[in-house]
């Protein structure tokens, strides 16, 4: 190629990667995907490899992007560099020769340096650019797993990668609904954690400490060795990232053992990092402008496959965001059935230039998330809906971040009032189990909910429930059948339901026994009628007025009558008692309550009391995933408290 083309390429190159970097590093944000930029990035490399000419500014030279937060910055002792990688085995076992290395998970996460000094936490510093890095001290002492008390009292340098698991990612973005545009993944969520000002936040969202390397430890002897270094790293307390001692004949296996467990792993990882064991020979290669030549990374070659382009669904959430979702032929990769991959926004649709029955390849990023990496025939015909596929409002384009994205902007659409049907099918409103927020997300999205009477008719949905992940026939069937029971409820509970301002279990009691459970009255009440009842304020009344008056609230009660009977209340008593004396501590995500705070609400509503942490006397840990180790499981077992499945903890009334 001629020099004039190939400098022009490499501008036009750096002048794609640049903008998308500073995002990345900066903002935590993606303007493409990985694959798409390292693609670039390994084309320009090979450019300036071949002509031997780098320009100014190119992304080849530098690690990371200085950083722009309010947080003090830091400059490194030591810069803390980039990897060199490799997508081939075989290149790696030529690069590990004779030597004998350390194979461990390339972890995704925010890369942190800490330091020890007379056996405490001192400090604690992102890589940032490599060289300038930002104070975290106070929120990494708000890790799970981070020691803030050492035994070795000498000056300690370590480093390692502040990670949020799958698992933790999942119930976070659950709870913080609007946060669903923001947080795409756990790596993008544990840099907005760990680099916001607020230590509580931290703790509660859950990050976790993995060490990779040792920088320095005065006055003790490693015997030349990494391994070493990693059980005196786990002798002081540290969670060190899971390695394997390898040599290069025995090398292919490893990776492929560390590939088997990619599927049941809980936390994000990238690729495996290859490093070698003896010391003084690392240090001795040196370095290059953007790596240490002691270690490389492996990353996986992404297995890709052909296919076609059948549909592209509109799937809006919440926060009203409707993202692009693409449906294709299914193929198989990495041993799994593929036929969806999301395609994030409407300016990525366009750049991929899609359009129905294009002939696009697919690949699982990281193995795990499926992708669409490139258009071979690039038709250009598909176009954002005018409409929300949900309610049919006219949708509207708006431009984030520098990326466009569509919304629908009916404050009244379904999908923004998942939080209102899960109040409405909760156990003290129509109690209709089975149906979490989640599952009402997804059943709204696919159209078969609409109105609040919707629940009444999920009859028609039963196939699709039932395919739904985690749900099956038998699941699907319970469903249908607990819609069928709540047609039958006592005012308080309709009342309670429906979500009125204020109007909590006890009050909505108290006006059904005001209005001796005749709806109509309830309705038609004024202001002075309601304020002369035991227990409702002015404020109240005035709120139960206007909410009774409002025309949309007063066609969805009409509607929700046609499909329910309104019975005498339950005696109290019993009931009312029923945890009476008895504490509970509830964590995890749930599945039977639209929330934690729900089941909170339910226990109270009982008599029983919910806290924060487990101590000697809690009664029992309320969490589904009983295999946990959060530190409440950790609690729960050395004090021998139970630890009850929502399941277990309901099963015991009825
Ligand atoms: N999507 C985008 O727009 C965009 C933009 C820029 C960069 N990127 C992605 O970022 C990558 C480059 O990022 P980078 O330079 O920050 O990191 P890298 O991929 O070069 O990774 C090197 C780092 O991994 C960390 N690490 C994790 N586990 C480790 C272990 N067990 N041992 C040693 N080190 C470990 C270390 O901090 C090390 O410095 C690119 O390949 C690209 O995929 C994407
Ligand atoms: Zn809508």
């Amino acid at each position: 190629m001629e020099e004039r083309k190939v400098r022009e390429e490499m501008q036009a190159l750096i002048d794609r990667l640049l903008p998308a970097a500073r995002a990345y590093y900066q903002e935590s944000r993606e303007l493409m995907s990985n694959f798409e930029y390292d693609s670039a990035y390994d084309r320009l490399q090979k450019l300036e490899e071949e002509s031997g000419i780098v320009l100014s500014g190119s992304p080849t030279q530098r690690v990371g992007y200085e950083v722009v937060s309010s947080l003090p910055k830091i400059t490194h002792e030591k810069p803390m560099l980039s990897l060199d990688k490799t997508k081939s085995v075989d290149e790696l076992i030529a690069w590990l020769g004779a030597e004998k290395a350390l194979l461990s998970w390339k972890m995704d996460g925010l890369t942190i340096v800490l330091r020890y000094r007379n056996g405490e936490l001192y400090q604690a510093v992102t890589r940032g650019n490599g060289y300038i890095g930002e104070l975290v001290t106070n929120n990494v002492r708000a890790f799970r797993n981070v020691p803030l008390r050492i035994p070795y009292q000498g000056e300690l340098l370590l480093r390692g990668e502040a990670l949020m698991r799958y698992s933790d990612f999942g119930r976070i973005n659950r709870e913080l609904p609007d946060t669903d545009a923001k947080y795409k993944n756990p790596r993008n969520l544990c840099t907005g954690t760990v680099r916001q000002l607020d230590p509580a936040v931290t703790a509660a969202r859950g990050v976790y400490f993995h060490a990779f390397s040792l920088v320095e430890a005065e006055g003790v002897d490693f015997n030349n060795s990494r391994a070493a270094q990693f059980a005196w790293l786990r002798d002081q307390g540290f969670e060190v990232v899971e390695f394997e001692a390898v040599t290069a004949d025995m090398l292919r296996e490893a990776v492929a053992r560390f590939e088997a467990k990619i599927p049941e792993n809980d936390f994000p990882s990238d690729g495996l990092v290859l490093l070698l064991d003896d010391i003084a020979y690392g240090d001795s290669l040196g370095r290059t402008a953007k790596f240490p030549r002691n270690a490389i990374a492996f990353k996986w070659q992404d297995e890709q496959a052909e296919t076609v382009l059948r549909e592209i669904e509109w799937s809006p959430s919440r926060t009203g965001l409707i993202n692009p979702v693409a449906i294709f032929d299914p193929v198989d990769l990495e041993g799994t059935e593929v036929r969806r991959a999301s395609i994030h926004n409407v300016s990525v649709l366009r750049s991929l230039k899609l359009g129905l029955g294009d002939h696009i390849l697919v690949y699982k990023a990281n193995m795990i998330i499926p992708q669409i990496a490139e258009n071979l025939t690039k038709s250009d015909t598909a176009e954002p809906p005018a409409h929300c596929p949900v309610c049919g409002t006219a949708t509207e384009r708006r431009k984030e971040n520098d990326a466009e994205t569509l919304y629908c902007v009916n404050p009244d659409c379904a999908i923004k009032r998942v939080k209102r049907f899960a109040l409405m099918t909760s156990r003290d409103a129509f109690h209709i189990d089975g149906l979490s927020e989640t599952t009402l997300e997804k059943l709204i999205q696919e159209g078969f909910i609409h109105r609040y009477a919707d629940l009444f008719h999920l009859k028609r949905a039963e196939a699709a429930i039932a395919a739904m992940k985690g749900f099956g026939e038998t699941s699907a069937a319970k469903l249908i059948e607990a819609a069928e029971k709540a047609r039958h409820l006592p005012l308080s509970r309709f009342v309670y339901g429906l979500g009125i301002p204020g109007v909590g279990v006890q009050n909505a009691k108290v006006l059904s026994k005001a209005f001796q459970g005749d709806i109509q009255a309830l309705l038609t009440a004024d202001v002075e009628t309601l304020t002369g009842i035991d227990g409702i304020g002015e404020v109240m009344a005035a709120d139960i007025v206007t909410f009774f008056r409002d025309p949309k609230e007063r066609e969805i009660i009409d509607e929700l009558l046609q499909e329910v009977t309104l019975e005498p209340e339950a005696s109290a008593g019993a009931e009312a008692q029923r945890y009476a004396g008895q504490t509970y501590v509830i964590t995890g995500s749930l599945v039977n309550f639209p929330n934690r705070t729900a089941l909170k609400d339910y226990i109270t509503a009982r008599g029983g009391k919910v806290a924060g942490e487990v101590s000697a006397k809690t009664t029992a840990l309320i969490n589904n995933d009983i295999h946990s180790t959060s530190g409440k499981n950790k609690k729960a077992h050395e004090l021998g408290i139970p630890i009850l499945s929502e399941a277990e903890f309901l099963a015991a009334e009825s």
